[in-house]
């Protein structure tokens, strides 16, 4: 179990992130999203012990995980600029890893390897960009942490082989009891693998909840009403990510269908359709009102 307790980290004076609450149970597959710069990095690199935090703290398992390297011989952060020794090959680097993670197992280094199809004999930078990637999971699901950080872990990675890190992210989970953290800005990649979720906006949770409660908080609906029906009327109602399309309008709302019903009906509601809201949507409407000045750029 991963806590997180009233958790700021500045560099110098700029607060990356702030006051972060929360706790990730074992056995849960968490996704941290977030725009460019709003702390995704730092706080995994927090929750790893790599930084120490400014105020509160992180434990991990009940403990503080700043300096502990008992503990921090159970985390994995693998982020985007995974370091390999010069001219190693990724059984040499497997043998790195194994002499400082004590639950490192051979055999899910094989099974992997294999899955992945690379070549453990060969050297690493040799491998492309995809390869190194896969290269990096493999040392860090090998090294069987109980709590895997993974930044941008999908980065380069194929579909075929984006599909099979899924699913071998869940099973980890699942029989490991282990916490996994991506951090990503692959909303859909997210969407059919984490069970919870965690948005930073400005430095702070924006959002931290199962998907569950995310799906539950908003319905995406498609409405369509009688011709003199305009966006500025429907502006008036507080609908979210509202937009029109060709046969009448869109948008995200909170309430049930017969609820939606009675707020429209008055501007002659035709049709009502009700689905559910993607993470893309929910994500977006952070940025509800913010406008890019994307005039006269050439
Ligand atoms: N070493 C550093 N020194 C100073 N400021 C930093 C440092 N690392 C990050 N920052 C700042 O902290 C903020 C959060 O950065 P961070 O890398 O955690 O964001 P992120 O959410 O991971 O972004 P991205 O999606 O672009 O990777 C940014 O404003 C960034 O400029």
């Amino acid at each position: 179990m991963v806590t997180l307790e009233h958790l700021t980290k500045k560099y110098a004076d700029f607060t990356a992130v702030k006051n972060l609450d929360g706790t990730i149970e074992d056995g849960c597959i968490y996704g941290l999203v977030g725009f460019n710069g709003a702390g995704k990095t730092t706080l995994l690199k927090t929750i790893a012990g790599v930084y120490r935090a400014d105020a509160g703290r992180v434990l991990v398992n009940g403990e503080n995980i700043y300096e502990n390297e008992r503990l921090k011989s159970g985390v994995f952060l693998l982020s985007d600029d995974m370091y390999f020794l010069p001219q190693s090959t990724l059984k040499e680097m497997a043998k790195f890893y194994r002499g400082y993670y004590p639950a490192w197992s051979e055999k899910t280094f094989e099974k992997i390897t294999a899955l992945f199809e690379l070549d453990p004999a060969a050297r690493i930078n040799g491998y492309s960009k995809g390869m190194h990637r896969q290269a990096g999971m493999v040392l860090a699901l090998a090294a069987h942490p109980h709590t895997l950080l993974l930044d941008e872990a999908f980065d380069g990675l194929d579909l075929a082989k984006r599909r099979l890190l899924a699913r071998i992210l869940k099973e980890y989970a699942r029989e490991k009891g282990a916490v996994v953290i991506v951090a990503s800005h692959n909303l859909r990649e997210l969407e059919n693998l984490v069970d919870h979720l965690g948005i930073i906006k400005d430095h702070v949770f924006y959002f931290n909840d199962s998907i569950e409660a995310m799906k539950r908080s908003r319905s995406k609906y498609r409405a369509q009403f009688g011709p003199d029906v305009t966006l500025e009327a429907l502006g008036a109602l507080h609908l979210s990510l509202l937009a029109k399309e060709d046969d009448g309008f869109s948008f995200l709302c909170e309430g049930n269908e017969a609820a939606v019903h009675k707020t429209l009906d008055p501007l002659g509601l035709t049709v009502l359709e009700r689905m559910p809201m993607t993470l893309e949507e929910f994500f977006m409407e952070q940025r509800e009102g913010q406008e890019d000045a994307f005039t006269d750029l050439f």
